[in-house]
Parts: structure tokens; sequence; C-alpha cells
């Protein structure tokens, strides 16, 4: 079995990044004995704190990466640390802000990076400022192969299918998914989960910031669509025990995937 705790982070816009960043590094410290913990979307600059985004804007060697390459080295776990606002290569629309996943292994290296594919905010906010990123990422995570995607990519069912066709059998989406549509987020998450027999472990923001309130439910998703755990409202851990290997039996047990028509 394999223990995940997903770290469903509050915060408002009177905690600065570096305060949340300490806080924040507490609460990792705190959760010894898991296999793999995962963060939210932008928790460090803000999810939807745009106005500040490229004041807290760091390369993938930076502060957070460093403090998170330390943290998964010392708790000997896989850390995926949510994503931050990257300040990497120059884009094809002339930017070189990115929303960058990272997930560190057990010695602190960084085992994958991840830029959200589809940005959110439409004329305003991530098309904005950021650039688009266009690789399909998977890794392999304790004996599974996860895929990385972030927040709006849930409701492009098309990456998730790639992510599939290259061999996934967990979802990591971190995400900072508002309150007000926060019925499309759980619907999607079982939606992917059950339409791709992948286990979904999805880690949302709360509380309130930039005037966004958040909508919370982070949930951990079995691949046969059964919510194994799920958040409410409030900053909360979920500390859930999984079958990584449950994935195969359901395959085969109700092999659906087998009928694609391509
Ligand atoms: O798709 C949505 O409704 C929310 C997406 C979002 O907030 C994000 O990608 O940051």
């Amino acid at each position: 079995m394999t223990r995940v705790a997903v770290v469903q982070l509050a915060y408002d816009d009177a905690e600065s990044p570096p305060d949340r960043l300490e806080r924040v590094t507490s609460l990792v410290t705190s959760l010894e004995g898991h296999d793999l913990i995962i963060l939210p979307e932008l928790w460090y600059a803000g999810g939807f704190s745009y106005r500040q985004w490229p004041d807290y804007a760091q390369p993938l060697d930076g502060p957070v990466a460093q403090q998170f390459s330390a943290l998964a080295a010392s708790l000997g776990c896989v850390l995926h640390g949510g994503s931050i606002v990257e300040r990497g290569p120059m884009g094809p629309e002339g930017k070189d802000l990115w929303n960058t996943s990272l997930v560190f292994g057990p010695t602190g290296s960084l085992l994958a990076y991840y830029r959200k594919i589809h940005r959110f905010g439409f004329a305003v906010g991530e098309p904005s400022l950021m650039e688009a990123g266009s690789s399909v990422v998977t890794l392999p995570v304790l004996g599974a192969v996860a895929g990385l995607s972030t927040c709006y990519d849930l409701r492009f069912p098309e990456l998730y299918r790639a992510q599939l066709d290259a061999g996934a059998t967990v979802f990591l989406v971190p995400a900072a998914w508002p309150l007000a549509r926060v019925s499309h987020w759980s619907a999607l998450l079982r939606a992917r989960a059950i339409e791709d027999q992948c286990l979904v472990i999805a880690c949302n923001t709360a509380g309130t910031h930039a005037n966004s309130a958040m909508g919370g439910h982070s949930a951990v998703i079995s691949a046969s669509g059964e919510v194994l755990a799920e958040a409410g409202l409030e900053e909360e851990v979920l500390s859930v025990e999984i079958s990584l290997d449950e994935v195969a039996k359901i395959r085969s047990d109700f092999p659906v995937l087998q009928d694609r028509r391509l």
C-alpha cells in the first residue's frame, strides 16, 4: 500500500509568500511516513494573485524548489510541490513566465517538471502573463506511472488520453479551482478517473485570496471512479492508503480501454 498526503492549503492576502513558505515547510515536515505528498497549484505566489506573480517568479532551482528538494530528501518521499510561477526560458509569445509543477524524489532530486499547457483566465491572468507548455509529462513513481497536469487542464480530456497512451496509471493534479465552479472540478476528476481507468490524486486550494473564494474538495479517486477521500472547504490534509497495483486489476476486470477506436 502507498500512503498519500494531499495538502489542501488555505491562505489569504494577509499572508506573504515567504511567511507561507515557512508555514508550509513545517506542515509538510509533520507528514513523515507518507510515500507521496502533493500540494496545490501556485500556492506560493497565489493562485489568482496575478499582480504579484512577476515579483515571486523564480527559476526551477529557486527558493521554493530548494526548500522542497531538501524536504523530500529529509522525509524520504516523493514530493509533488504543486506549481510555481517559473521564470524560465523565453517562449514563443515573448514571455518568460510559466506555471510549472515540480516533483522531487526521495533523494531530493527533481524527478520531473510540467509546464501547464492550458492557460486559464481568457484575456487576463495566465494567457496574458505566461507562456503555455507543450509537453505531455509522465514519470515513474512508486511503481506506477504518474501523469502531470494542472487545474484548468482538467477540462481537456485529450491531455489525459495522451498521458494514458504514455503509460499513465495515476493522474496528479494540483489546482487553484474556484468555489464558483467546484461542482465541475468534482465531476471532471471522477470523469478522468472513470474514462481513463486511472487513479486521480487531486489537490485544490482553500480560503479566499485576490477576491477569489477557492473550492477545496481535494480528492483521491480510484481507477473505477470511487471517491476514496474528499476534503471540505477548509485547510485540511487528506491522509489516504491506496493500492497503485489495483489499476491493472480494474482494467482487466472491465477492459473498456481495449474497445477504443482511434
Ligand atoms: O476551469 C476552471 O473553472 C478553473 C480553472 C482555474 O482556476 C485554473 O486553471 O487556475
